[in-house]
C-alpha cells in the first residue's frame, strides 16, 4: 500500500461555483492510425453538468478516461484546479480519482461482496484508518442518497438494472467526490428508471455541489440534465453551448446530429423549433 504514505501530488482547493475547474486544452489522442481527437478543447466549470454528446465512436468516453488518467493524451494539456497532469505518474492519479469519480457503464459492482461492502470499497481504499462505525455510517448515508436505504446485505445479483445504478453511484460519491463522470448512464434502462437516474444526476448537483460530465447517447436524458451540451465530432469539440443554443444550432455537424435523433425527443423539447 505504498501510496497511503506517500505526499498528494494534487493541492485541490474547491474552486468557487462558476470557476473553470477542468481544462482540456489542445488535446491530441490516437490509437494506432486512428485520430480520436485533432485539437481538442473544452471546459468545465465548477457546480456545473456538463454533457458530451457525438456519434459512437467519436471519443466520448475516451475524454472521462483521460481526466482520470486510464489513459494519456499523446499532446496538449488536461488542466484539473488549474494543475496540469500530464507528468501525473499512474500512482499520482489516485489523488484525482478521489475528487473525480467515475460512474461506469455497468455499474461493475462486484459480485462476490455485499452492496454495503462494494460502497465500502473506496473507503477503505482512500481512507484506511477510517473506524468501522464511521464507514457504516458513510455507506448507510449515501444508501439514503441514492433511495436505498438499508440494503447494505444484499448481493448485486439480487438487484435490478436500475438499483445495481444507483449503487455504482452511492460508491462512486462514497468518498464525497466534487466531480462524477458518468458513462452513458441511462443506456438500457427502461423510461422510469431512466428517469430516475436523471433525477439523481439532478440531486447531485443540487443536494451536494457536484460537477457532472456526462457522456450520453440518450437526448431526452442530454436535454433534462445538462446546465450545457458539448458536441464531439470530426475528432473536436464542435459546439459548446446551454440546451436551448444547441436545440437551434446552425453547426452543421450538430444539426446532422440532432435532426437524426429527433424523433427520440422533438415531442418533449421541440428540437430545431426556435424558442
Ligand atoms: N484502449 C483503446 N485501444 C484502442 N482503441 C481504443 C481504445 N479506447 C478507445 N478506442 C477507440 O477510440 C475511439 C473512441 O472511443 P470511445 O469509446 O471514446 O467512443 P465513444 O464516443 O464513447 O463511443 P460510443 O458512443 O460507441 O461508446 C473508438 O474508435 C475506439 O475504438
Amino acid at each position: 500500500m505504498l501510496f497511503h504514505r506517500r505526499q498528494p501530488r494534487l493541492k485541490f482547493q474547491p474552486p468557487q461555483k462558476g470557476e473553470e475547474l477542468i481544462r482540456f486544452e489542445h488535446l491530441q489522442k490516437s490509437f494506432g492510425p486512428k485520430r480520436v481527437y485533432d485539437d481538442l478543447m473544452l471546459s468545465v466549470y465548477a457546480g456545473e453538468t456538463l454533457t458530451v454528446i457525438g456519434g459512437s465512436g467519436t471519443g466520448k468516453s475516451v475524454l472521462l478516461k483521460c481526466l482520470i488518467g486510464l489513459l494519456r493524451p499523446d499532446a496538449g494539456r488536461i488542466l484539473f484546479d488549474g494543475q496540469e497532469l500530464n507528468d501525473f505518474r499512474e500512482e499520482d492519479f489516485i489523488d484525482v480519482r478521489r475528487h473525480v469519480a467515475m460512474v461506469f457503464q455497468g455499474a461493475a459492482l462486484f459480485d462476490s461482496l455485499t452492496v454495503g461492502e462494494n460502497i465500502a470499497y473506496p473507503l477503505r481504499e482512500h481512507f484506511p484508518h477510517m473506524p468501522p462505525d464511521e464507514l457504516r455510517a458513510r455507506v448507510a448515508e449515501k444508501l439514503r442518497l441514492v433511495n436505498l436505504p438499508g440494503i447494505e446485505d444484499m448481493k448485486p445479483a439480487d438487484l435490478s438494472g436500475g438499483m445495481k445504478k444507483r449503487v455504482g453511484l452511492a460508491r462512486a460519491i462514497a468518498t464525497d467526490p466534487e466531480v462524477i463522470l458518468w458513462d452513458e448512464p441511462t443506456t438500457g434502462l427502461d423510461p422510469v428508471t431512466t428517469e430516475t437516474i436523471n433525477q439523481m444526476i439532478r440531486s447531485m448537483q443540487k443536494q451536494l455541489g457536484c460537477t457532472s460530465i456526462v457522456v450520453t447517447h440518450d437526448m431526452m436524458s442530454a436535454f433534462s440534465v445538462s446546465d450545457r451540451i458539448a458536441m464531439l465530432a470530426n475528432r473536436r469539440i464542435v459546439q459548446v453551448g446551454t440546451p436551448e443554443e444547441m436545440r437551434v444550432s446552425t453547426v452543421p455537424e450538430v444539426r446532422a446530429f440532432l435532426d437524426a435523433r429527433r424523433g427520440e425527443f422533438e415531442s418533449q423539447v421541440g428540437v430545431g423549433v426556435a424558442p
